[in-house]
């Protein structure tokens, strides 16, 4: 069985409610649409309920099954409740007339219904970018106890042949200490996925042959990781350059002593200049297919996508939403 029939049958009959902020895009209707006839998710589309209708006759598509909120309709009563506990889960940091305004906008929305607990997790990022897609998951969902940043992974799949990627999506310039937690992150999120994680910490430089303060840090980031995860120790090298990383005879002659190079299947990107770029050259000149961008170390689930996602990608990073949204039942 695929890792996404798996996922299909776990969640199958389980109602997970997930929210769809942008319900008025034909790619991310119809797939709800879809996940909602498998019976896959219970979707909450928001959006202006005439513009919906008329995208759904449109596209001949069946509302029955899915629930439309639109956001500037919504009784007075709910959105006083919503902005109290908006501005509760900002501790001081956002006034009421704030909250407010974030309420009008649908990503805001749509993640205070999962902070709420009103729904189990959000798809978005279709038509936003990435950075307005999940702002508003970083101020009011915040990370998961021991996680100290959020980032964003790819999981690159072509046959048989699956990686992971990261950070591709969040944190622009990292630190030392964000790319060991990043390369711990994408270890677990490897694990979800049926793989058995060797991360490359990856540099311009293989073990030290090039010098300069980007290859300490990489250094220092795989030192760090392999103290913070002892567990893992093994399982992470770097410095390494993607070469060395993933083709053996490369290895042999770069990294002789190393367990991961030649081997590696996780691949921790030194900044999000490289990591974006990277991810997006295996997709769209290695024909990969790339899922995500996977959220890790939020405390709820929420998922961005690319605004190249196609329906199909929709779906796909909804049922992994929703294999989350189960695992924290
Ligand atoms: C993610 C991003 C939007 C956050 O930027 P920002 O809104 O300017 O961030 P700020 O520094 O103002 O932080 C806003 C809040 O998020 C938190 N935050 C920011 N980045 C975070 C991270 N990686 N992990 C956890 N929390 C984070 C901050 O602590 C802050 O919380 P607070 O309001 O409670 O104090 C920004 O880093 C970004 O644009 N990244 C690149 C996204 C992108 O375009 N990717 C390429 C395409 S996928
Ligand atoms: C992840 C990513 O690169 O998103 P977008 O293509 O929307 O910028």
């Amino acid at each position: 069985m695929s890792l996404f029939d798996q996922f299909k049958t776990e969640i199958k009959g389980q109602k997970i409610r997930l929210v769809f902020p942008e319900g008025t895009d034909e790619r991310v209707l119809t797939a709800a649409v879809e996940l909602a006839q498998e019976d896959l998710v219970n979707p909450i589309i928001l959006g202006e309920k005439e513009a919906i209708v008329a995208l759904s006759k449109k596209l001949q598509l069946s509302l029955n099954q899915v629930e439309i909120v639109d956001i500037k309709t919504v009784s007075a009563d709910q959105r006083v409740k919503m902005i109290k506990a908006l501005v509760e889960r900002r501790k001081g940091k956002t006034d009421e007339r704030t909250a407010e305004k974030w309420l009008q906008d649908e990503n805001y929305f749509g993640t205070m219904l999962v902070q709420m607990g009103a729904a189990e997790g959000m798809v978005s990022g279709a038509v936003h970018p990435t950075g307005d897609t999940v702002r508003p998951a970083l101020q009011l969902i915040k990370t998961a106890p021991g996680s100290r940043r959020i980032s964003g992974a790819f999981i690159m799949q072509k046959g048989d042949q699956r990686f992971v990627f990261a950070d591709c999506a969040i944190n622009i310039d990292i630190d030392a200490e964000t790319m060991a937690q990043i390369a711990i992150q994408s270890a677990h999120t490897a694990k979800i996925f049926g793989i058995k994680p060797k991360v490359a910490m990856l540099s311009f430089s293989t073990k030290g042959s090039a010098k300069g303060a980007q290859v300490e840090k990489v250094q220092e980031a795989t030192k760090i990781a392999k103290e913070l995860a002892p567990e893992l120790a093994e399982q992470i090298d770097g410095d390494l350059q993607f070469d060395a990383a993933v083709v053996e005879k490369v290895a042999n002659a770069k990294a002789p002593d190393s367990a991961v190079a030649g081997q590696a299947n996780v691949f921790v990107f030194p900044s999000l200049e490289s990591g974006n770029i990277g991810y997006k050259i295996a997709q769209r000149l290695g024909g990969f297919e790339a899922i995500g961008p996977i959220l890790q170390g939020l405390a709820k689930p929420v998922s961005d996508l690319s605004r190249g996602a196609s329906k199909d990608d929709v779906v796909k990073v909804a049922i992994i939403t929703a294999a989350q949204a189960l695992a924290q039942r």
